[in-house]
């Protein structure tokens, strides 16, 4: 049993049982079952936390699909947290995936047809006059982090409506599993804005508001009454803006985030998580980021939002900022976004390339539309990244043209979940004979090529986040800054096995996840403190207080709270 101070808690009997954040089950100890009036609601045997996990990973076993398993874990969550955290922590490797992408994808898609218990918060726009009631019925009172999705583009699989809510949930439990955040800090919300899927809104099951999304200043309105009841109620929070659509994400970003401590994972998460592997990747090759070459297919935001990082970090290791640019080659539905092309959103206008520094190109067709196959043919990447969720766009021919130019590319279809991927690992090794190096968004087990097993790295948020998150609430910073999504990005590059031993995988295995995480926190902190948005205290009290936040999956002692 955990050596920490008793809690002091208010409820008993089967209110007690009912409440998953203290609910022990079987824990309870006899002392505990007495003075809470929970003797004979539980079988006699007192059991430890050790003996719970057997019984439910046994249970566990059982299940006969990613979905069944699932479902299982969530509802062994909404019964007991701290029995699901150390479950999850005894099999981190072998349950992410299940908690996670991409099995969480699918709980997304089957949400009303799965639905067992009431999880997090729902802000359906017919309640937006009640928005600080509703917040205020949250049991947890002192929430830190909450993950805020609208469901418009759910993973890479579009628009999913209130089934959208596995993904808070999902990132908020990586929060605990990765980040050591406790379970009573985070609340997942979902607003429901309508959705504009045919497939939902003519399914007699599906539990949300059933209407189109609303839009426009109708939208933005509703969100901004969500943001300042927030505000009110949990003043130093930290929101994680998640799976917002690429029109909405980035005005939403741009409006709040010199207003309340916010990010947008999708843009700037994925964008640290890809510069930290392409920055492990360089340095296992002994070459620099700004001596790459990259292509990417998808403009979106988190494409663009990648590029932009990278576009950073080459300029801090000496480019200028129009250098980078003409290093990075975006391709889009319509082919290679040039400088030509009218009515670009201004984040892509930014990433296009001059038609001037490109008329040399062999390509077909004066002035058409530049292909994948043919930026690869002429800019001679050496680094491609995939984010355009669309299964097998990374064509034999594409992957074999670029190999003909890098004898050891760097390629990483990014697109979530496994069905989107561009390229499968097995694809690209086998068309490279072994000789690219993979990272994918989504979990891949090893391939085996020429006798040799080549593991896979996932470079996935997940890497990012939960650190950021411990980091911010060390620090108690005020906002999340560029720097500070920058500095996550390098810290993840220096844990990379391959760049610390020579050898072995570019990124950290998730079983050392938690170390990464809370070298990640600390120099976020840091960071902080260097841009003015957190408190100035020393290393020592940064350290000491990303520990104490770290929490635990143990019992702690209960006392009755006197009333
Ligand atoms: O959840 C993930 O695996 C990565 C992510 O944020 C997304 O694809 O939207
Ligand atoms: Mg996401």
């Amino acid at each position: 049993m955990a050596n920490k101070r008793p809690l002091y808690i208010q409820y008993s009997g089967p209110g007690l049982l009912e409440t998953p954040l203290l609910n022990k089950s079987s824990a309870f100890t006899r002392e505990e079952r007495r003075d809470f009036n929970l003797t004979g609601l539980l079988p006699y045997t007192m059991e430890t936390i050790e003996e719970q996990v057997v019984r439910a990973y046994d249970q566990y076993n059982l299940c006969n699909n990613d979905l069944e398993r699932h479902i299982y874990l969530r509802s062994i969550q909404d019964d007991n947290e701290t029995l699901f955290f150390r479950l999850v922590q005894d099999h981190l490797e072998e349950m992410l995936p299940i908690i996670y992408t991409p099995t969480v994808g699918q709980a997304c898609q089957e949400f009303s047809k799965i639905y067992r218990n009431h999880r997090g918060i729902f802000v359906s726009y017919p309640d937006k006059d009640n928005i600080d009631d509703i917040l205020h019925s949250a049991t947890k009172k002192n929430v830190k982090i909450i993950v805020v999705s609208d469901c418009e583009r759910i993973l890479g699989l579009g628009d999913q409506g209130v089934g959208g809510m596995g993904i808070p949930i999902g990132k908020l439990s990586l929060y605990t599993a990765c980040g050591g955040i406790s379970p009573a800090y985070t609340l997942p919300i979902v607003l429901d804005v309508g959705t504009n899927n045919p497939d939902l809104l003519n399914d007699p099951m599906y539990m949300g508001w059933r209407h189109e999304r609303i839009s426009g200043d109708e939208y933005y309105e509703f969100v901004d009454l969500f943001i300042q009841a927030v505000k009110r109620r949990w003043p130093r929070v930290l929101l994680q803006f998640e799976d917002f659509a690429q029109h909405t994400a980035l005005p939403l970003l741009e409006k709040y985030k010199d207003q309340v401590c916010c990010f947008n994972d999708d843009i700037q998460g994925t964008a640290a998580v890809a510069v930290g592997t392409l920055l492990a990747a360089c340095k296992a090759k002994g070459e620099k980021l700004s001596d790459q070459v990259v292509t990417f297919l998808g403009a979106g935001s988190a494409g663009c939002g990648i590029a932009e990082q990278i576009v950073r970090a080459m300029v801090l290791e000496g480019l200028t900022e129009e250098l980078a640019r003409q290093r990075v080659f975006m391709v889009d539905r319509w082919g290679l976004i040039t400088d030509e092309m009218t009515e670009l959103p201004n984040f892509q206008q930014r990433l296009s390339q001059k038609r001037e520094h490109i008329k040399d190109w062999q390509v077909v067709g004066e002035g058409k539309d530049i292909s994948l196959l043919e930026t690869i043919q002429n800019a001679k990447p050496t680094i491609l990244i995939g984010v355009s969720a669309q299964r097998g766009l990374f064509t034999e021919e594409v992957i074999k043209t670029m190999h003909s130019h890098c004898a050891k590319p760097l390629i990483m279809p990014l697109s979530n979940p496994t069905s989107k991927v561009e390229a499968t690992p097995k694809e690209i090794l086998t068309w490279t004979n072994g000789e690219a190096l993979v990272a994918t968004g989504s979990p891949f087990s090893p391939v085996h090529i020429n006798d040799k097993e080549i593991a896979i790295a996932q470079c996935n948020n997940s890497y990012i986040f939960p650190g950021v998150g411990l980091g911010v609430l060390a620090a108690r910073a005020k906002r999340v800054t560029e720097t500070m999504m920058m500095v996550a990005a390098d810290t993840l590059a220096a844990c990379s096995p391959i760049v610390l031993t020579g050898e072995g995988a570019i990124l950290p295995a998730m079983s050392d996840i938690q170390e990464v995480s809370k070298k990640i926190a600390f120099a976020v902190a840091k960071q902080a403190q260097k841009d003015g948005v957190a408190l100035e205290i020393t290393d020592e009290q940064i350290k000491q207080s990303i520990e104490m936040n770290f929490w635990k999956p143990e019992y702690r002692n209960y006392r009755r709270a006197s009333l």
